[in-house]
């Protein structure tokens, strides 16, 4: 949902963009209403707390926009657990609260209990009509949104072809995102994704930024047997990135959290149904930078050989420059952003430990190998549109990697199983 209005894109011999803007458009218009107060709760009071309810595709997506360009507070929830119902509601009043139910099915147990613990919540101290004013629905089925008690004028449609771990770009990452943030601020973020779409599609291979990260990938995983890839964002606004893609390449024995990588990628048979001769999909995690430093990154340096993507920012959203110090907060963080990947590359040799006079019994603890891959990737800053650009950076380039490996990158029948079990 990311391309002009004058775009032709075709989905089963239909143009979809009209209906596309058409939903962005009443979004446009619904965040607006909300944001400027004009919308009111059943008791007459403006709305201005948001909590959104979703899992999977219909959580982490939106909660790393947010947390990226974090200025204010959407409240986005998951977990059938009620702590996290309990938790997310501390200190809000029903009467000023908007609750926005995303779920692509509108059947996904967690949500709708979720969903229904919220509907109590507000029913309980506004009465059942006070629902029309105080929960909206983004869903591909407008029926059970209309079952559930939501008026059908208060859904913002998405359509089957939106994969859900895709699907950020949607209503489902809109609205919430709008409602925080105001359209205009989603529509950069947007427009960053599309100008990643278009460069996809039309730069040669050799200089496309997603096809040379898939390919890497690949070789890491495929040809060299390194099955694991830490994703090491150096700001902290990107702490939500890692959970993110991880649900886009999840194989089937990691929890639901991990997974826009390794749910789409970790399969086990080609796109026709035939047992593939390797394995698929790669192990995703991360942490920011630092603190994964001081957590696991002795295993990156020393122990099993782990790919990293470095991802670090030019301009800091918060400049500090403390008097006295050598360098601003931002320039130490960087610091260590060039560093680690020098570290892996260059390790350090017996003879250069040697040379500093190390006892002869700590070599061979303090020998780095060296020659341990990584990429790092520097953005100017990190904005709505930046963010939209990495976003749709890594969607490319697991369908990169899916397309290599043969496999169907878009469908996730492992999930479903586990879903039937429950
Ligand atoms: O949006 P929903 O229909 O509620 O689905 C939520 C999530 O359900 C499953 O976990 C799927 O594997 C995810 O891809 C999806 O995002």
């Amino acid at each position: 949902m990311a391309e002009d209005k004058d775009k032709v894109i075709c989905s089963d011999g239909k143009n979809v963009v009209p209906e596309v803007w058409k939903v962005l458009d009443k979004i446009k218009e619904f965040s607006e209403l909300v944001r400027s107060g004009s919308w009111v709760g059943a008791t007459g009071k403006a709305l201005k707390d948001v909590v959104a309810v979703g899992i999977g595709g219909s959580f982490l997506g939106p909660l790393f926009v947010h947390t990226a360009l974090q200025t204010g507070k959407v409240r986005i929830l998951a977990n059938v657990d009620p702590i996290d119902v309990a938790r997310n509601i501390v200190g809000l009043d029903p009467e000023t609260t908007l609750v926005v139910v995303v779920s692509k099915t509108f059947t996904t147990a967690e949500t709708m209990l979720n969903a229904r613990t919220l509907r109590e919540w507000i029913t309980a101290a506004l009465g059942p009509k006070a629902v029309a004013k105080h929960m909206v629905a983004v869903s591909t089925n407008l029926m059970l949104v209309e079952k559930f008690g939501i008026d059908p004028n208060n859904a913002f449609a998405f359509w089957d072809w939106v994969g859900g771990r895709y699907s950020v770009c949607s209503a489902v990452g809109v609205l919430p995102l709008s409602l925080q943030y105001g359209f205009s601020v989603v529509e950069k973020f947007l427009k960053g994704a599309s100008i990643i779409d278009q460069h996809f599609y039309s730069t040669p291979f050799e200089k496309n930024i997603p096809v040379l990260l898939g390919l890497l990938s690949v070789w890491n995983v495929s040809f060299l047997g390194y099955p694991a890839r830490a994703i090491l964002p150096y700001t902290q606004a990107l702490e939500k990135f890692a959970p993110h893609i991880q649900q886009a390449s999840m194989p089937l024995y990691f929890p639901s959290r991990l997974r826009v990588s390794m749910e789409s990628n970790g399969k086990g048979v080609s796109i026709d149904g035939v047992r593939l001769p390797f394995e698929a999909g790669e192990i995703d995690f991360g942490e920011p930078g630092t603190n994964g430093q001081h957590s696991f990154y002795q295993l990156i340096h020393q122990g099993r050989v782990i790919p990293c993507d470095f991802i670090g920012v030019v301009k800091s959203q918060q400049p500090v420059y403390l008097k006295g110090e050598v360098v601003s907060n931002h320039d130490e963080l960087m610091s260590n952003f060039f560093a680690q990947p020098d570290a892996l590359a260059y390790g350090k040799t017996a003879e250069q430990l040697l040379s500093e006079n190390v006892s002869q019994n700590l070599i061979p603890h303090k020998t780095f190998t060296g020659n341990r891959p990584s990429i790092s990737l520097l953005l100017p800053s990190l904005n709505a549109y930046n963010v939209g650009q990495l976003l749709a950076i890594y969607e490319h380039r697991v369908a990169v990697e899916g397309f290599i490996w043969g496999i169907n990158s878009f469908d996730q029948w492992g999930v479903e199983l586990g879903k039937v079990y429950v």
